[in-house]
């Protein structure tokens, strides 16, 4: 295995920039998720990893080789696709030894590598069917068999689940995390599902317009987002926010006066005093609201997620960001008018153009 270091990458599709100036380092062994909305240049990425995609200036090395000028083939990396591209007419063994044979591999290695990667993915049972008699998450297993027994360097994955129905794709992450465990295996994995980030992550990588948002480990990124972004990409429901104006300072806390929501106030932990007046965006995670509190307002409750262990409460569900609060007990608060407050030092702060202000 080996790690992958991408310096100042670019890629300009003629005018225009699609990545602009990548920089990050995978560690050997690292399990790396991007993540970021349809667009924003992650498959791009990715694909100039693999040797897809040409470098517009910079460079990527693997191991200790830079790779810019070497062929996809000659990387030592393996890629699964969101389309499984099987071949029909092949039973699961050959399509998985396929690429070994084709490259001339012995054949009593490539039969070992087979074995090897089928017993890993539990497809023993399954290496005489064709393709056509498989379900799609077999297919998926078959797929990511084929990567598995060219025995890469670096496995690289553009939104392997997405086919998938959800139940499939939530048995595949797990699979996947496995895989990773058991292989040790350095893995670069895109997605635009901020959870299966979230699970499968060591570090997350968030991208915005081809630029890197922040780099972190999942929990890193959802208590310490770095700008509003980020912090509204990561989390699941995702995190409310509100507009207010900085007050008093005490104590290591900032005092901010919701706009908006009547006298209620949030108490947000920062370093520093903001000067009074200050507009700021506040954040708030379903989880650090609380019922009643003096500090308050009124919501009224128009629909209730029941997830068992909690419910998500929401309200002002006709407004573009409905709010988000979430209560652990399993009562129905359908049409509810509740008080609702932010509790002491859980809300984070941004400024006006969006950076944590901490
Ligand atoms: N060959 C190409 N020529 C011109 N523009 C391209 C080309 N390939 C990708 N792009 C553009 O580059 C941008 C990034 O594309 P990319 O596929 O990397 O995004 P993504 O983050 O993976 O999105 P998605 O989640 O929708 O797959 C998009 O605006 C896309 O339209």
């Amino acid at each position: 295995m080996a790690s992958v270091s991408i310096n100042q990458v670019t890629k300009q599709f003629g005018a225009v920039s699609v990545i602009r100036g990548a920089n990050l380092h995978v560690e050997d062994g690292e399990l790396v998720v991007f993540v970021g909305p349809s667009g924003c240049g992650k498959s791009t990425l990715l694909r100039m990893i693999a040797g897809l995609e040409d470098i517009s200036s910079g460079d990527i090395h693997i191991g200790d080789t830079m790779v810019n000028d070497i062929e996809p083939g000659d990387r030592g990396v393996a890629m699964v696709f969101q389309s499984y591209a099987l071949y029909p007419h092949m039973s699961v063994q050959q399509n998985m030894s396929f690429g070994l044979r084709m490259n001339g591999n012995e054949k009593a290695d490539t039969e070992r590598r087979v074995q090897t990667a089928a017993k890993v993915l539990q497809l023993k049972p399954l290496l005489a069917r064709l393709p056509k008699q498989l379900s799609g998450g077999q297919r998926q297993r078959v797929a990511i068999g084929r990567a598995i027994v060219r025995e890469p360097q670096v496995f690289l994955f553009d939104e392997p689940l997405s086919n998938l129905d959800a139940e499939l794709r939530v048995q595949m992450r797990v699979e996947i995390a496995r895989l990773h465990k058991e292989l040790q295996a350095t893995m670069i994995y895109v997605t635009h599902d901020q959870t299966e980030a979230m699970t499968l992550a060591d570090r997350i990588v968030v991208l915005r317009d081809g630029l890197i948002e922040q780099v972190g480990s999942p929990l890193e990124l959802y208590h310490n987002p770095a700008n509003a972004f980020v912090a509204g990409f990561i989390g699941s429901p995702r995190i409310n926010f509100f507009t207010g104006v900085a007050t008093e300072y005490a104590e290591g806390h900032q005092l901010v006066q919701l706009s908006g929501r009547g006298s209620a106030v949030a108490k947000v932990a920062t370093t520093e005093a903001l000067p009074s007046g200050t507009l700021i965006k506040v954040g708030v995670r379903p989880e650090h609201f609380e019922i009643g509190g003096a500090c308050g307002f009124p919501i009224k409750v128009d629909v209730v997620e029941q997830l068992g262990s909690v419910s998500y409460l929401y309200a002002d569900t006709t407004s573009e960001y409905p709010l988000i609060v979430a209560r652990q007990d399993d009562g129905d608060h359908r049409s509810d008018e509740l008080t609702i407050s932010i509790r002491a030092g859980k809300a984070l702060l941004f400024g006006a153009d969006g950076n944590r202000l901490r």
